[in-house]
């Protein structure tokens, strides 16, 4: 079963990723963009390129999945593994579309999900960490051109129309709360996704 977690930056999954790892001790996790790859190491690159340009950056990051995928997921999956990402493909769905919402795309969206469609393995269930992005820029300390309010609270809206379009795949948790309380919610969550597999 493949489990990701998504919200934008700061909103806590990397704390709440780690700590799992405790409570679920023979899961596979996992992350995007990699850091064992050199797929991964092109999409640092881009992150820290202000210049870079989106649709090339968006091009690298659905690289480092394809790799991704077959060099990690699919094999877990094919174990039986329980796979648990930090992030997956809805954060280029989210935030490449933000980043190309001026571009000569007509529908961002729609075409990233449609590149994606061909070959990606969806995830069964998502755990979406809400919160609102001024406290998500104020979190992540806003270091790269990602994690700029403005850009965000697009990135947010992106996440909400994939929430609207698939209700059944998403949990909400609100990512206000204490670590603590947030990592208790995230854990719920799991048992429950577990308890009905
Ligand atoms: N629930 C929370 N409340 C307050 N601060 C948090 C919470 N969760 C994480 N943080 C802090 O916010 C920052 C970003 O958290 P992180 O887990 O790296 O988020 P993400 O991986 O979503 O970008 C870190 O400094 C972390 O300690
Ligand atoms: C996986 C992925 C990440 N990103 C962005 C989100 C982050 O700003 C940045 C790095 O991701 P990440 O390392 O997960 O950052 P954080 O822990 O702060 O959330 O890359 C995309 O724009 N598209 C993608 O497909």
């Amino acid at each position: 079963m493949l489990v990701t977690l998504e919200g934008l930056d700061g909103s806590g999954k990397t704390t709440v990723w780690e700590a799992l790892h405790d409570a679920y001790p023979d899961a596979v996790f996992t992350r995007e963009p990699t850091s064992d790859s050199w797929y991964g190491e092109a999409v640092n690159r881009a992150i820290d390129d202000d210049d870079a340009d989106p649709l090339a950056t968006l091009f690298l990051f659905t690289a480092d999945h394809a790799d991704h995928l077959s060099r990690v997921v699919r094999p877990a999956l094919a174990d039986g593994d329980l796979v648990v990402s930090d992030r997956y493909s809805d954060s280029r769905y989210a935030y490449q579309a933000a980043a190309l919402r001026d571009s000569d795309l007509r529908r961002p969206m729609e075409y990233i999900m449609g590149i994606h469609a061909a070959f990606t393995r969806p995830p069964d269930k998502t755990i979406y960490l809400d919160v609102d992005p001024e406290t998500a820029a104020a979190r992540s300390g806003s270091t790269n051109k990602f994690e700029q309010a403005a850009y965000l609270a697009d990135v947010r809206a992106n996440y909400e129309r994939l929430i609207d379009a698939e209700p059944e795949r998403f949990v909400r948790v609100d990512a206000t709360q204490s670590p603590e309380a947030v990592l208790d919610a995230v854990e719920a969550a799991l048992e429950e996704i577990l308890a009905e597999r």
